[in-house]
């Protein structure tokens, strides 16, 4: 049974990457002393992009050998390789081009580049994760083949969405797939590919990463135990840890009995 949330709240967004930073940056560590190598499912978004170029600057990264780090993605926009609207590029550019990583290790989305439809780009990634499990098989709980993710990182949208798994659509309801195609995306642009909540509930642990008082009503009803077919933010949950890191103004809508139970810096 996956593990309910803990919350720690930051005063800012700034403030919020760069403890994101050096915290992923210990885990990918320790993850690496207790399995030889470490693996993170990136999220697209500003404040998910922030954390990563905080960790470009942050001394700790040394800890990490970064040449046994997997980088998987929980979505991306169904875009050209080159479009500076993809998660990969913009995640490349704030921190893996400064990093020793090796490029066997990067698993990105297809591209209309490569692929016809969302769909077809989906079913190509739930394909990559399968040989990956081969690696070290664990069915995620689900019966999915699946990769052993240390940390997926998740950014939450006004609306509650994670990835690109919006409420009331088709995607956060997916529970036999591990990628689907989004067509019709009510955050732009409108063709994307997602990880399903159950491949995002696989990962040992989930962190969702939230700043912003546009947040604040997303945060409330996630934490408060929305049903995650309304609120997907709700449905998270990592399989050891599920953090929700935030700032203050995403917190301002937190009852005060969550808010005496928050870790707060
Ligand atoms: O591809 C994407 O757009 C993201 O994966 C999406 O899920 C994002 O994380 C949230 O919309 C939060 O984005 P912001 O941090 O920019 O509000």
């Amino acid at each position: 049974m996956n593990v309910e949330p803990v919350l720690h709240i930051h005063p800012d967004a700034e403030i919020l990457a760069s403890a994101v930073a050096r915290r992923l940056i210990a885990r990918l560590a320790l993850a690496q002393n207790q399995h030889g190598e470490a693996s993170v499912v990136l999220t697209g978004g500003s404040l998910g992009i922030n954390t990563l170029r905080a960790m470009a600057t942050d001394a700790s990264r040394t800890e990490v050998d970064w040449q046994r780090v997997d980088f998987w993605w929980g979505d991306e926009r169904f875009v050209a390789k080159d479009s500076p609207d993809r998660n990969e590029l913009q995640a490349r550019q704030a921190l893996l081009d400064s990093l020793d990583i090796d490029e066997d290790r990067v698993h990105a989305f297809g591209s209309t580049d490569d692929f016809g439809s969302p769909h077809e780009a989906a079913e190509a990634y739930a394909q990559e994760l399968r040989r990956a499990a081969g690696r070290d098989a664990d069915d995620g709980g689900d019966g999915l083949p699946l990769p052993r993710f240390d940390v997926l990182l998740l950014g939450v949208g006004p609306d509650g969405h994670i990835a690109s798994l919006f409420p009331d659509m088709a995607g956060i309801r997916e529970l036999d797939r591990a990628a689907i195609g989004v067509e019709d995306s009510p955050k732009p642009p409108p063709q994307r590919v997602s990880l399903t909540l159950p491949v995002i509930n696989s990962a040992e642990e989930v962190w969702l990463v939230v700043a912003g008082e546009d947040k604040a009503c997303a945060t409330g009803l996630a934490l408060a135990g929305a049903n995650d077919v309304q609120v997907p933010a709700a449905g998270a949950r990592g399989r050891q840890e599920t953090l929700w890191l935030v700032d203050q103004a995403a917190a301002a809508r937190l009852p005060d009995a969550l808010l005496a139970t928050a870790e707060t810096y």
